[in-house]
């Protein structure tokens, strides 16, 4: 897989170069490249903003130097890229959507700043690129680079190769629904806990019961919202009229 990040702070993405992500790097696994927007402007003072038509608060990015970079990226490009634009008004970005890019072989991610990017630029982009307007959830950041970090790692860890053992990609949490179950490790007794007795027995059918029943439990409690609507008892309660 291919990704390129766009950013006026390249420096933002150094955690692209650290630990799994890193490696899959080296193992050729992942090409990932960084732009700097600024390298894409024509002006001594390498302007990437200016202020809002309308007025407001703050200012925007220019569509320039975004359209001479993402045409730079597609120019590259072997097959059509997907363009993803962290944004607070985006779809909210979740383990199913991570599947689905898994499955991309060109990610582009652009990093706004600012109050955000012209909006011709989306416009102008879906001429090269599928665009994905994507939200981390409902609060406002400072711009699209913690986002990008995110979806990248939760992206890139799906990859075959990129996570050692796939086996930890099975009953995470989100990856079908319920929340994960707890976890331990020697000692067996510390300041006074003990690791639960049925993880000590070696009944591996125990245990992966117990682990489901601790999920369904975590689930409950923290995000019922996740759990199962129970099936409708008869169809008068689905208000069906027959
Ligand atoms: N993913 C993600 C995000 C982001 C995110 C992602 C990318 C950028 C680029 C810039 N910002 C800052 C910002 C701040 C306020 C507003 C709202 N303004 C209202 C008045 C009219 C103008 C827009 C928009 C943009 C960003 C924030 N925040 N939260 C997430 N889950």
């Amino acid at each position: 897989m291919r990704l390129d990040v766009v950013s006026i702070f390249p420096a933002y993405l150094a955690p692209l170069d650290l630990s799994l992500i890193g490696k899959a790097r080296r193992d050729g696994l992942l090409d990932v490249r960084v732009h700097d927007l600024r390298d894409f402007t024509h002006d001594r003072h390498r302007t990437v903003d200016d202020t809002p038509y309308g007025g407001g608060a703050g200012m925007v990015m220019k569509p320039e130097p975004w359209a001479a970079a993402l045409d730079s990226i597609a120019g590259q490009a072997d097959s059509r890229p997907t363009l993803i634009i962290p944004g607070p008004g985006g779809q909210r970005f979740d383990q199913q959507m991570a599947r689905e890019l898994a499955g991309r072989s060109h990610l582009v991610f652009a990093c706004g700043r600012y109050e955000g990017i012209d909006e011709r630029v989306y416009q102008r982009a879906a001429r090269d690129f599928d665009v994905r307007i994507v939200s981390l959830g409902d609060y406002v950041l400072n711009g699209g680079e913690v986002a990008a970090l995110a979806i990248i790692e939760a992206v890139a860890r799906l990859l075959p190769g990129v996570i050692g053992n796939a086996a930890s990609l099975v009953e995470e949490s989100h990856e079908d629904g319920l929340l994960e179950y707890p976890v331990y490790t020697k000692p067996d007794h510390w300041q006074g806990h003990s690791v639960p007795e049925v993880l000590l027995s070696g009944d591996h059918g125990r245990i992966a019961a117990w682990r489901h029943e601790q999920r369904l439990q975590r689930t409950a409690a923290r995000r019922p919202d996740l759990l199962p609507r129970p099936a409708a008892a008869s169809a008068g309660e689905l208000n069906i009229v027959v």
